[in-house]
């Protein structure tokens, strides 16, 4: 439909409008080419070439425009429609009821300005609202005849869509045949959300990997593309799933018709099905409330978000729950971008009406965008302590939820090459949760031939030494223990938080110091001659008296710090904390076998290879020697309080989030673990005790969802470790 030509113009178009805050009237037009462009990427080729948000800024700014000038809107503007285009392989069908968007907002004042216009509008105090999550896959609507699916089709342009029936009967989460007659309905069109979950989506990637084809990009692409796949079985290998969240028509056994998005579509095939004016059942009755015929539909079998919906009453509770559920996005096995919020009563949806491209009874809140799309610059490669070389992408800076993104993993060799990345690429870039910024995809239809491939070196970029690589590894490595970046990355590593914790020293001091040749290897830390420290620039006594006690103190750290901080490939904080349990002294581990190694909690084969190659190797157990001569603890005294029967918490989890009024977060992570108990890093199921303190964060809030957790304070904690009398 466009031609690659068309494209580019059309995305640096995008680009313009994108860059603009405000668009003149002047560009209405080429503002709703580019719309009409993005629909067809996004709704017919499921191939976008921005991200969501990109999109949802240029509708709002049509909508904007056309709101100051209502006497432009053209029928053919794309607020004037559901999404574009059908695809030209499976016959076209009409929806009995046409299928409208819905409005959206990232914000939640929107809410409470949709709120007040719906108070306004319906006479009410307060409404009462059935909120469920926003499923990110593909819509599609069924029709159920007499118990059985007879059709399944596609969203489309919300008026005609796709029938896709055979595809959709290869989802083992939809009936083929559901008992809708013992509620009295003949026929019934009902409407859902197709997904992939993110596990599903994993194992599908993996798969393409290993047949040497291109990754999907995300796993609602991945449920819009099977749809319309020509064979069925490949469908059924995606392991498709399907949420059916809303009845949007129905017929019943004594004749009673009824089209619950206002009117029925003018054009259907069947005279039928056509609405015959029939008022709407009450509030009590099944299908007279939102929530009811979620209920419904989960007694016919069906997935309806039955358990994931909330039935709430005034806008403030629903800000309050949206905003709790954003918390929880990541723990859910599917993706959602956002919660649907819908007046419950449907006597109510039916006078609030509609717009002639959404519900004005029903509203997304769309959370915190995650990706944007911009351009990859350059990859620079950086050396870390254990010599792999890591290729980090440049990206032009870019806003996503707030936050400026100029550079994003891209994991090693292998992904540039999956992803097919070249430099000078459109790229889309996501920044989930806490997770990296990384780069997702990039776009080849947007190339103009000016894009350069991706040349990886072959030497160190830092000491210039051949680099090395294992058979089974995707990294390159320089071999070189003495290089200046191996060096450098593994004293920062030595002094970070996590392990010795010597924050006065740091990376820029550390990289100071080596410069100034008075520090070269993780030994020196111990040795610094602080005469000469004073003489550099912005050194003062107070700065070199922090330093030197910091320093001083972190020679009594816990073994398992130590052993972390050593920097061992491989071996983690929980690895180390294993280590460190197996031994009174480190130095006996340099006695253990590979096979002894193996017996340990949670090392596996190549952890325990790395672990006896480090000890094994007498550079290092030269430097273990060196750091006990001048005074660094190298025993494990926890050990012997465990043996002693203090094994009170034995198996138990902890957490701890906050600042708690009198003990340090390290002191109390060793108090548990000298108890037998296990630290985690974060809040799931797995999680047997929260001890929080003040200002405690998102990780209570996510904790107050699990009532398996227990969430204790430091006092209780206090009792739990024999620290206090219990009362
Ligand atoms: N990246 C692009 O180029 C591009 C182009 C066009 C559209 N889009 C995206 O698509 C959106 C507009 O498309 P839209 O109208 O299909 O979707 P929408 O985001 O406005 O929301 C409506 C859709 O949400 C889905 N949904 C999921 N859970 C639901 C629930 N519980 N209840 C009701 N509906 C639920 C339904 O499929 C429904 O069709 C835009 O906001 C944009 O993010 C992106
Ligand atoms: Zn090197």
């Amino acid at each position: 439909m466009y031609s690659s030509a068309e494209t580019r113009a059309l995305q640096d178009k995008t680009e313009a409008l994108k860059a603009k805050k405000e668009l003149a009237v002047e560009q209405l037009e080429e503002l709703r080419a580019v719309l009409r462009f993005h629909e067809y990427r996004y709704y017919v080729a499921s191939e976008p070439l921005i991200a969501d948000a990109e999109y949802d800024q240029l509708y709002k700014q049509l909508e904007k425009i056309e709101k100051a000038h209502p006497e432009l809107i053209t029928p053919d503007s794309p607020s004037q429609r559901v999404g574009l285009g059908l695809s030209k392989s499976f016959p076209t069908v009409q929806h009995l009821v046409p299928m409208l968007s819905l409005e959206n907002s990232y914000n939640a004042d929107d809410l409470v300005e949709w709120d007040r216009k719906a108070r306004e509008l319906s006479g009410l105090e307060t409404i009462e609202y059935c909120i469920e999550p926003k499923f990110d896959g593909a819509s599609i609507s069924l029709i159920y005849e007499n118990d059985l699916l007879v059709r399944g089709v596609t969203r489309g342009d919300g008026v005609a869509g796709d029938e896709i029936t055979t595809n959709i009967r290869q989802i083992r989460s939809i009936p083929l045949s559901a008992p809708f007659s013992k509620y009295g309905i003949q026929t019934i069109e009902i409407r859902g959300e197709i997904i992939m979950t993110k596990q599903s989506f994993e194992k599908y990637n993996e798969k393409l990997a290993e047949k040497g084809e291109a990754p999907l990009a995300n796993p609602r692409n991945a449920a819009s593309g099977s749809l319309r796949m020509k064979d069925p079985r490949e469908v059924a290998e995606r392991n498709l799933e399907a949420f059916l969240y809303h009845v949007s028509y129905y017929t019943t056994l004594d004749g009673f018709t009824l089209a619950i998005d206002g009117k029925s579509n003018d054009e259907l095939p069947d005279e039928n099905l056509k609405t015959q004016g029939s008022s709407l059942p009450s509030a009590d009755s099944p299908l007279g409330t939102h929530s009811g015929s979620l209920k419904l539909l989960w007694e016919c079998g069906f997935r309806s978000p039955q358990k994931e919906k909330q039935v709430l009453k005034g806008i403030a509770e629903v800000t309050r729950h949206v905003h709790d559920f954003e918390v929880l996005r990541d723990e859910l096995p599917y993706e959602i971008d956002g919660m649907v919020i819908k007046v419950n009563d449907l006597t109510l949806q039916d006078r609030l009406g509609m717009t002639t491209h959404h519900p004005r009874w029903a509203m997304a809140y769309k959370f915190k965008a995650r990706q944007a799309t911009t351009k990859l610059r350059a990859i620079e490669f950086q050396v870390g302590r254990t010599g792999a070389v890591t290729p980090v992408a440049k990206v032009d800076p870019v806003s996503i939820g707030g936050v400026t993104v100029g550079s994003a993993s891209v994991h090693n060799e292998e992904y540039i090459r999956e992803k097919g990345l070249k430099i000078g690429d459109t790229v889309l870039v996501e920044r989930a949760g806490d997770v990296i910024p990384q780069i997702v995809q990039c776009m080849p239809d947007l190339r103009n031939g000016s894009e350069v491939d991706i040349a990886f070196p072959r030497n160190c970029p830092v000491c210039d030494s051949e680099l090395t690589k294992e058979e089974a590894e995707a990294v390159w490595r320089c071999p070189n223990i003495e290089c200046r970046a191996q060096v450098l990355e593994r004293m920062i590593h030595f002094v970070s938080k996590d392990a010795m914790d010597i924050r006065s020293l740091g990376a820029a001091n550390i990289l100071r110091f080596y410069e100034a040749g008075l520090l070269k290897d993780v030994p020196g830390i111990y040795q610094l001659d602080f005469d000469e420290i004073a003489k550099l620039e912005k050194f003062g006594k107070k700065s070199i008296d922090n330093l030197r006690s910091a320093i001083e103190a972190s020679k009594t750290q816990p073994l398992h710090r130590l052993i972390y901080a050593l920097g061992i490939r491989f071996v983690g904080e929980t690895t180390a904390k294993t280590l460190a349990n197996a031994v009174h002294d480190i130095l006996e581990l340099k006695d253990k076998t590979e096979e002894e190694l193996q017996q340990l909690e949670d090392v596996g084969v190549k952890v325990a290879r790395s672990i006896y190659a480090f000890f094994s190797n007498e550079q290092n157990i030269h430097m273990l020697e060196h750091l006990k001569q001048l005074g660094v603890q190298m025993l494990n005294n926890k050990k012997s309080a465990v043996a002693a029967g203090a094994d009170t918490l034995h198996g138990q989890t902890f957490l701890f989030t906050g600042t708690m009024p009198t003990l340090k977060r390290s002191e109390a992570e060793a108090m548990a673990e000298a108890h037998g108990g296990k630290i985690v890093s974060g809040v799931s199921s797995k999680l047997d005790y929260l001890v929080v303190g003040e200002d405690a964060g998102s990780k209570l809030e996510k904790a107050k969802k699990i009532n398996t957790i227990k969430i204790i304070d430091e006092a209780t904690f206090l009792k739990l470790v024999g620290e206090q009398p219990a009362e």
